[in-house]
């Protein structure tokens, strides 16, 4: 086989409720995954060693400065992951072409991760019922990241444990987003403490999260406006604190008539649900008029996870 092309797509949390932390250091969540029409798209091919190039998407305003090219990058962790358990060489070149905004809370590298462990699967793998199966690659994406498994799923899914332990949900129809992307990056082991952080300070003791059933309803009815409503995000109060210049963007988006609007993840990048395609195509305008985000990016949701092209 002489080059493997795979597409993956970007996350917002729905639900991110957080609960105490574990001896590990993780935090067990119920974490409400869904899959946006931001893609990130990797190309595997031959090679004599690991090499890794990564560049924005045409069209795409991403800036790729601080993605390592080396062994540190999350797809070629994943290569060497499969290759491991092939029994071959880590013989590839992963090209990575990135629109998922980096260090945005939309889950960019585990993206490439998850599209390095399918399209590395296909490249030193090409049977009818090859070794590795979908369920086996999720598995090995545990291992890198507790957001890579859902990368490789896709659609709505519900994560619980450090978010990596997954089960499909029931939705019904698309949703039509709009994203807010910043300028610089947040850590997120650093969100994660903040959130302890503020927990502490207000006296308060984690809760253990359970599933919102108001926003389970909303996704199986296909109701948007409900859905909008069900929106929450535990670890906003901490992005917020990290970087309080999003609680300009959030306000700005819910006055020009988002009918949802949260942080995505361990942020900065915020997200708005419209009720129709059009609504959102006109918040994005009227959001890059306020001129309160770096970049305004539409997507609708679900999408299937990782796929060959
Ligand atoms: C914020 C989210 O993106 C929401 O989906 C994820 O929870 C983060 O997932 P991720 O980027 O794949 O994170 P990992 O690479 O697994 O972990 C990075 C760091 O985030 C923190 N972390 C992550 C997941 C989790 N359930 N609890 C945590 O406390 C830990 O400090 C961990 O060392
Ligand atoms: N292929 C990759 N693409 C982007 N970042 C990568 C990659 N491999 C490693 N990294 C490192 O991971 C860090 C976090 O990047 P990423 O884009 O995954 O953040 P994120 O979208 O906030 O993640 P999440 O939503 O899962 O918390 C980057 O600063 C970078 O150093």
């Amino acid at each position: 086989m002489s080059a493997v092309t795979v597409r993956v797509p970007a996350k917002v949390n729905l639900q991110l409720g957080v609960g105490p932390i574990r001896d590990d250091g993780y935090h067990d969540l119920v974490n409400v995954f869904h899959a946006v029409s931001l893609f990130d798209e990797v190309t595997a091919e031959p090679a004599e060693r690991l090499a890794v190039e990564v560049r924005a998407a045409p069209h795409a305003r991403v800036a790729v400065g601080g993605v390592p090219t080396g062994e540190d990058n999350l797809a070629a962790r994943a290569a060497r992951l499969v290759a491991a358990r092939l029994g071959v060489e880590t013989a590839v070149r992963l090209s990575i072409r990135k629109a998922i905004p980096v260090a945005g809370g939309m889950a960019g590298g585990s993206a490439d991760a998850a599209a390095a462990l399918v399209a590395c699967a296909r490249l030193w793998d090409d049977r009818e019922e090859p070794a590795l199966t979908r369920d086996d690659l999720m598995e090995l994406g545990g291992d890198l990241g507790s957001d890579v498994p859902f990368a490789v799923l896709g659609g709505t899914a519900v994560g619980v444990g450090r978010g990596e332990r997954l089960t499909p949900a029931l939705t019904r129809g698309t949703f039509h987003w709009v994203f807010a992307t910043a300028d610089g990056g947040l850590s997120t082991p650093a969100v994660y403490g903040e959130c302890d952080r503020l927990r502490l300070a207000a006296g308060e003791t984690a809760a253990w999260p359970t599933v919102s059933e108001a926003l389970m309803t909303a996704l199986a009815t296909g109701d948007a406006k409900a859905l909008g409503a069900a929106l929450f995000n535990d670890l906003e109060p901490a992005a917020l604190s990290l970087r309080p210049s999003l609680r300009r963007t959030l306000d700005t988006g819910r006055e020009l008539g988002a009918i949802g609007a949260l942080v995505s993840g361990s942020g900065p990048t915020c997200a708005f649900l419209a009720e129709t395609e059009e609504d959102a195509a006109g918040l994005a305008d009227e959001l890059d008029s306020a001129g309160v985000a770096e970049q305004i990016v539409r997507a609708h949701g679900p999408v299937p996870g990782a796929t060959l092209l």
